[in-house]
């Protein structure tokens, strides 16, 4: 199906997309930073790029899905990076969650060199992009967007076109500050369910038919009430979002208790070794006791 696209980042998120980009007929050249994970996408029938400059040689616009903003520079900028190969005709969409100063870096060294670039974090997690139904935040260039919509609608349940670069960065990160506090609140709840006497199975069902029922509780709450956090989403990165959405906050004074003490617990709970785990994990910084 049309020409060969790139994509960078074979994470959670990343080998997930890129998988069903496969099923759906498109042809990919991988690169992931820990090579080896590019073996399960050769399998799917992708390429494999030995370094990020060699995939955008080889392709017309190239995704990007990484960590967090120091690896999402590192790919553009460093030794055999995507500016490398960048050139007029080509593309660079960096799905990834970043802060709109990250994503402006990039944007200006891509344009500078002809290229064009459009920002496309996502909403959804795991199985939303197994599943092809994520959120796509985008911005940027708009000849980009409309090159990379039949992708995005593989990836994707509905797409938004937001306007200039940092606009994708900002809404995705208030739409994760929201997430966060509110898996917070769930938590305590949970716990205070529990030690009160309730049974916290019971408050899901109310939760489930009450006003704010939603289907991150209906998702998580039955695997937190087992104690299982095996990641979709993880932790590391939902504190990373709220760190980057309270310093959005700061820039334009807007006070956010909820989300700092929110941002307070996701520290806590990487400070006892929970990073690597689900999110929900934060949910132990209220329960206590061994996992
Ligand atoms: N998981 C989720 O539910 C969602 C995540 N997101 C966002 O998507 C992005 C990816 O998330 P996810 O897939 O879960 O994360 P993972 O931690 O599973 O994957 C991170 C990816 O980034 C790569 N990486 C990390 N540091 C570097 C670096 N310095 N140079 C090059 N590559 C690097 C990793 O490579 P390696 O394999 O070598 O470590 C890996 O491919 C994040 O920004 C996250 O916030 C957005 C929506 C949902
Ligand atoms: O960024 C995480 C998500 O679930 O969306």
């Amino acid at each position: 199906m049309g020409e060969e696209i790139g994509f960078l980042g074979l994470g959670i998120m990343g080998k997930a997309m890129a998988v069903n980009l496969l099923r759906h007929g498109f042809k990919l050249t991988v690169w992931n930073r820990t090579l080896s994970k590019c073996d399960e996408l050769v399998e799917h029938g992708a390429s494999v790029g030995e370094t990020p400059a060699a995939v955008v040689k080889k392709c017309k616009y190239t995704i990007g899905m990484l960590s967090d903003p120091a690896a999402a520079l590192s790919v553009v900028f460093d030794k055999d990076g995507v500016l490398e190969h960048i050139c007029t005709g080509k593309g660079y969409i960096d799905m990834s969650t970043v802060d709109a100063d990250t994503s402006s870096k990039i944007s200006e060294a891509i344009t500078s060199k002809g290229g064009h670039f459009l920002e496309a974090p996502v909403s959804g997690s795991k199985k939303p992009a197994e599943d092809g139904q994520l959120v796509i935040l985008a911005a940027g260039e708009k000849a980009l967007y409309e090159e990379a919509l039949p992708a995005f609608n593989v990836m994707g349940k509905k797409s938004f076109f937001l306007g200039h670069v940092g606009n994708g960065a900002r809404m995705k990160l208030v739409v994760n500050m929201i997430m966060g506090s509110m898996m917070n609140a769930f938590s305590e709840g949970l716990e205070l369910a529990d030690r009160s006497g309730l049974n916290p199975q019971t408050l899901l069902d109310v939760l489930d038919l009450a006003a704010i029922a939603n289907p991150m509780f209906k998702m998580k709450g039955p695997t937190m009430l087992q104690n299982n956090y095996t990641p979709a989403f993880p932790l590391k990165h939902q504190q990373k979002d709220m760190r980057l959405a309270l310093a959005l906050g700061d820039e334009n004074a807007i006070s956010m208790p909820v989300a700092a003490a929110a941002n307070e617990a996701f520290k806590k709970a990487r400070n006892l070794g929970l990073g690597d785990l689900d999110f929900s994990a934060v949910h132990q910084t209220v329960k206590g006791g061994e996992l």
